[in-house]
């Protein structure tokens, strides 16, 4: 590893993912070697990228939730309304719609400050009682996420490299979706992996020609010849 690597923000699912969300196992093989700060920066609950940073032995720098939730240097910060967003989901439920989780709702069991809604729900359904709550929802491609406006991985991203002490614009970011936008728009250079949604391929410096990790790997290949 080349020891002027440039510090990565990496988004998780699509990214460093396979196309049904699975780890791709070379994420071993390259990131706990990796000679600067690696933040993950993900949609997910907070308590998945924190284990992964655990099982990929690096430091627990994450932002979760779509920036609702920041960890760097031990420190947690909250922003997001978790009631707002339930208030929503809980009306959506009252109107028919289906959160599509199961018994067990796992996706939210630990989610502080969004509420996230499988695919298969009735979108129409869940954006108008978003909007009339105004609440914003997107979609990741993953699931829909209720969330407070203004809420962003690159709001919370910004957050993180004030707490490190570092400056955004060292970091080279990878993502698939719309909710990596916000992190393209803060970092010096950010690429979309080729199975990315319009939004992310067009806030993209660059659009790989490779899906998934191997899109990801192609960038981290290069960063550290
Ligand atoms: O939680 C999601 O919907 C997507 O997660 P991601 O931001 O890691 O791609
Ligand atoms: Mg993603």
């Amino acid at each position: 590893m080349a020891s002027d690597a440039p510090p990565l923000v990496l988004d998780i699912d699509g990214t460093l993912t396979d196309d049904p969300g699975r780890l791709d196992p070379r994420a071993f093989d390259v990131l706990p070697s990796w000679d600067a700060p690696v933040v993950l920066a993900t949609g997910k609950a907070f308590p998945y990228p924190v284990s992964l940073c655990h099982y990929l032995g690096l430091d627990k720098n994450v932002v979760a939730e779509n920036g609702g939730v920041v960890l760097a240097a031990g420190e947690v910060t909250y922003t997001g309304d978790r009631d707002a967003a339930q208030a929503v989901a809980d009306e959506f439920v009252a109107r028919g719609g289906d959160l599509g989780w199961g018994s067990f709702d796992d996706t939210n069991y630990w989610r502080e400050t969004e509420v996230a809604v499988d695919r298969s729900a009735d979108e129409t359904l869940l954006r108008a009682v978003a909007e009339e709550h105004e609440m914003e929802v997107i979609d990741t491609g993953y699931a829909y996420h209720v969330k407070t406006p203004g809420v962003e991985k690159g709001v919370g991203f910004e957050r993180l490299c004030e707490t490190l002490g570092m400056d955004a614009k060292e970091f080279v970011a990878v993502g698939d979706s719309v909710n990596d936008v916000s992190t393209f728009g803060v970092v010096g250079r950010s690429y979309a992996v080729a199975n990315a949604d319009e939004a992310a391929r067009a806030a993209a410096d660059e659009v790989l020609s490779e899906s998934y990790m191997d899109g990801t790997l192609s960038v981290l290949r290069s960063l550290s010849e």
